[in-house]
């Protein structure tokens, strides 16, 4: 379970750090831009969450605070019971996380590697390494493709590579943001398709887009963000009326 209370994150301000060492924009009248304003959320595990808002509305910012990229200003983050701040090593190890532009995350050469290099981080004998890699390349149909080097896949492929190296820390919760970005329609399809497979066998997703096409008819619950606040949380179902009013791209319909 993630829980999310009363957050509020800033950047910048009059210390001119947001503790990132990245130079705060104004917003605030003390040089501080609020990018998250009392945001609290549940996230129970299993859940397929949609995580959707315009560009800007703070999504990236949110899910940063669930393993600890950053840390509240005001508010707490609580993963399985504990504040993430009290045990980073546990916050990343429940809440795995894939970033936008994988590529630029890749810490070694080749597929196995790069998928071992965060088990290898926990301390884990050599075979629990392998034995993790194994199912984790096997979840995004690369199995039998570690010795293949990063940088001669498809961005579909790469993709897939970031998320196994996610799933071989054994998350939780897998936190995807803006993970279609780039691809073509079959790349897309094919994430989309390992992601319920990974739902389907317990890890809880949490998908940040803009983009809903096909997502909403699999999530459980979508939470829209505007201007830093929530404002929808609802299953997809009832929620197709309110999004006619929030700026984010409907599913086409046919
Ligand atoms: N490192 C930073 N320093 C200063 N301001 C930042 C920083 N990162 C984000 N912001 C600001 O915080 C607000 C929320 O940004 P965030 O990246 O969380 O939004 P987002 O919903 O993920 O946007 P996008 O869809 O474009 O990725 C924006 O106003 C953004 O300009």
């Amino acid at each position: 379970m993630i829980e999310v209370s009363c957050l509020t994150h800033r950047y910048g301000g009059s210390d001119g750090s947001d503790g990132n060492g990245v130079s705060g924009s104004d917003g605030d009248g003390d040089g501080a831009a609020t990018a998250l304003r009392d945001v609290s959320l549940r996230i129970p595990d299993g859940e397929f969450l949609v995580l959707a808002g315009a560009n800007g509305s703070g999504k990236s910012t949110l899910v940063r605070h669930f393993n600890g990229l950053l840390s509240p200003d005001e508010g707490t983050v609580v993963v399985d019971g504990t504040p993430v701040g009290d045990d980073l090593v546990a916050a990343r190890t429940r809440v795995g996380m894939v970033f936008q532009e994988p590529r630029d995350c890749f810490v070694a050469a080749t597929v196995a590697r790069d998928v071992a290099f965060g088990p290898e981080n926990l301390g884990l004998s050599r075979e629990e390494i392998d034995r993790r890699v194994a199912r984790a390349l096997a979840a995004v149909n690369l199995a039998g493709r570690g010795d293949e080097r990063i940088d001669r896949l498809s961005g579909g492929e790469q993709e897939r590579v970031a998320i196994a190296g996610a799933l071989a820390m054994d998350p939780d919760h897998l936190v995807l943001d803006e993970p279609f970005a780039g691809l073509d329609e079959p790349a897309r399809e094919s994430v989309l398709a390992h992601l319920l497979d990974l739902q389907e066998g317990g890890t809880g997703i949490v998908l940040v887009t803009h983009d809903l096409r096909d997502v909403l008819d699999h999530a459980d619950r979508l939470v829209v963000l505007a201007d830093g606040e929530v404002a929808l949380d609802a299953p997809p179902a009832s929620a197709a009326d309110a999004l006619d009013d929030l700026p984010i791209r409907r599913p086409e319909r046919c």
